[in-house]
């Protein structure tokens, strides 16, 4: 694992020196938006227009932030307009790569590239930054349109309207800012929260976010005992956020990254919520265990030095969710 600085690949690990252990998460560099016309988004420039099969999006199975954008590409009807290349899940000494040696990985179907950091390199020779996925690519500009996922799940929520006739809308006006309130509160102690405890190098680092995960997944189990979703009985962008953590929660995070306090299937209310997103048509080709489970504990040799991939634990997403 490593960044770019100034165009040049440097193979390092996260700097926890300088914030006492702790994991801070760079911010995203390219956050410009695709609108239904084209003209700018909240953030970045314009000249984005929304059109069939000119964007294409880079994901990693493994990785949550792209797993989201996966989600919104299934249930917005974009299979058919957006097309997908999808990392090799072991993340090692040069990033992310496209070997496609492993099911599911695809190789860079644009541009036939080795390495993630080429697709950054070819939108910026001089880039800086750490290389992630998800990653929109603009072919007509031959860009980045951005490499925020939480800005990519909102302009495939509505720019694409019009093409694919799917109006589904997750971030309703009416909801906006309880949605923003909910998502606030669980990216820092939830989504985020369980990379604190995962890549803390300090025992207080680690104590510093443990707490607030569980205090956390305590209040949605409570949420979700009265509300069939997070905000009531609509699905809404929160959930979906959510999901995304949750289903790698119990073979990855409760044992790689130390969250241990409970697993989520012994909470009732969540452990039914997660099977009925699952379940949603769509979604479950959008989950692929083998990448999650071989991406973290093959991956981060400063965590899991030996790379020993562990069996368990055995999760049946079929069960009937019994949410109603
Ligand atoms: N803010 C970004 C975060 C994406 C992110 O951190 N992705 C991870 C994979 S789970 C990654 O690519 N990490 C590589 C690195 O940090 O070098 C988003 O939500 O899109």
């Amino acid at each position: 694992m490593g960044q770019l600085v100034n165009g040049v690949w440097k193979d390092e690990w996260y700097d926890t020196d300088s914030s006492g252990g702790e994991f801070v998460r760079d911010t995203s560099r390219h956050r410009n938006w695709i609108t239904a016309d084209g003209t700018p988004g909240p953030t970045g420039t314009g000249g984005f227009k929304a059109e069939s099969g000119r964007y294409h999006l880079y994901v990693a199975y493994a990785c949550p932030w792209a797993h989201r954008t996966l989600i919104y590409r299934a249930l917005q009807g974009l299979t058919d307009h957006i097309e997908v290349s999808a990392v090799h899940p072991d993340m090692l000494k040069e990033g992310w790569e496209f070997g496609e040696d492993f099911p599911g990985a695809t190789g860079d179907q644009l541009f036939g590239s080795r390495y993630l950091r080429d697709i950054y390199l070819r939108a910026d020779p001089k880039a800086s930054g750490r290389v992630t996925v998800p990653v929109l690519w603009d072919r007509e500009r031959d860009t980045i349109v951005s490499n925020e996922s939480a800005d990519i799940i909102r302009m495939f929520n509505c720019a694409f309207d019009r093409i694919t006739g799917v109006e589904y809308d997750f971030y309703p006006y009416s909801l906006r800012d309880r949605i923003d309130e909910m998502n606030g509160r669980i990216y820092d102690s939830v989504n985020n929260g369980v990379y604190k405890c995962g890549f803390a190098t300090t025992q207080a680092a680690y104590d510093k976010a443990i707490g607030p995960l569980f205090d956390t997944l305590d209040w949605i189990e409570e949420v979700l005992s009265k509300n069939r979703y997070l905000l009531g009985e609509r699905v809404t962008e929160a959930d979906w956020r959510l999901f995304t953590t949750i289903c790698r929660f119990d073979s990855v995070y409760h044992t790689h990254f130390k969250c241990n306090r409970r697993q989520v299937v012994q909470y009732p209310n969540i452990w039914g919520w997660a099977r009925e997103l699952y379940q949603w048509p769509g979604v479950a080709a959008t989950v692929k265990p083998d990448h999650i489970v071989r991406h973290y504990y093959y991956s981060h040799d400063t965590v899991n030095p030996h790379r020993i991939v562990p069996v368990g634990p055995e999760i049946d997403w079929s069960v009937p969710h019994g949410r109603e």
